[in-house]
């Protein structure tokens, strides 16, 4: 079983995500440190890209912060911040990331460094099923998840994706893009049915969860909740207290995924 698998299987996992190099080098290290002190399962760190279609405004903008403070923002740099964080926590760590940072710094090189540094994991966005066939044997090769996103229009496609998943499956919880919402597609527990009825490999819901009542709720019907815009609004509004909060509220949303019984 794969290290990410792992985290799920005696509780629900609570998964915050935050922009690398928001607000610089040392407060990254700083903000995932304080999530793992917080209880988080598994820390997503978002590769800020130029032109990022998945991201709603406030991730945008943590990206436009992080390449505003190093404009040229090299994957090494990114590299040398999770080389820091693995001074301080073994805490399970995952990328999320368009496909073409991976590409430009190659797939064989950058799925070998990321073993290298216990990146379990690679969420990449803009990356369909059908395209994974030149990434997916070289990550399986250094053993790194290709974890796939399942969307309330994915049709007959779930099942195939569901089935070539390892790590986790990320339930998109509403059509758009990210960012914190108070409703939520009314069918998720059909879609994780069907996902369970053909892979054991865990679920997680994320798009639009902020409160402790949406964590609770989306843990119930799925093995996680991950939260992502929250969490980049609190880098962006406590500065040098970021850390305190972002452990804080982790303590408190994790409190609520994991009051849900695992299946
Ligand atoms: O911000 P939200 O609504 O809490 O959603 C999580 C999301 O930010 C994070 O997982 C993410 C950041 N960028 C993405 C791009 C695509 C899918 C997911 C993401």
């Amino acid at each position: 079983m794969s290290k990410i698998a792992e985290v799920f299987k005696n509780h629900k996992a609570f998964i915050p995500f935050i922009a690398a190099n928001d607000p610089d080098f040392q407060g990254t290290v700083n903000n995932v440190v304080a999530l793992a002190k917080g209880g988080a399962d598994l820390v997503e760190i978002g590769i800020p890209f130029s032109d990022p279609v998945a991201d709603g405004p406030v991730i945008q903008a943590a990206d436009i912060r992080a390449l505003k403070a190093d404009p040229d923002l090299p994957m090494d740099t990114i590299f040398d911040m999770v080389a820091e964080i693995r001074k301080q926590t073994a805490i399970p760590l995952a990328f999320l990331t368009y496909l073409n940072i991976v590409f430009q710094y190659g797939y064989e090189a950058f799925t070998k460094r990321c073993t290298e540094l216990g990146i379990d994991g690679l969420v990449i966005p803009d990356m369909p099923y059908e395209e994974r066939g030149e990434l997916a044997p070289i990550a399986a090769k250094h053993d790194v998840d290709l974890i796939p996103l399942v969307t309330p229009v994915s049709g007959d496609r779930i099942e195939k994706i569901a089935k070539a998943a390892t790590g986790f499956i990320y339930v998109v919880s509403s059509l758009g893009v990210t960012g914190e919402r108070s409703e939520f597609a009314n069918d998720l527990s059909d879609l994780v049915a069907r996902i369970r009825k053909v892979t054991d490999v865990p679920t997680a819901i994320g798009f639009g969860i902020h409160t402790a009542e949406q964590a609770a709720e989306m843990a119930q019907i799925a093995d996680g909740a991950i939260v992502g815009s929250a969490c980049v609004n609190i880098v962006a509004e406590y500065g040098e207290q970021a850390p305190t909060k972002l452990q804080d509220y982790t303590k408190q949303m994790k409190a609520a995924v994991v009051g849900n019984p695992v299946r």
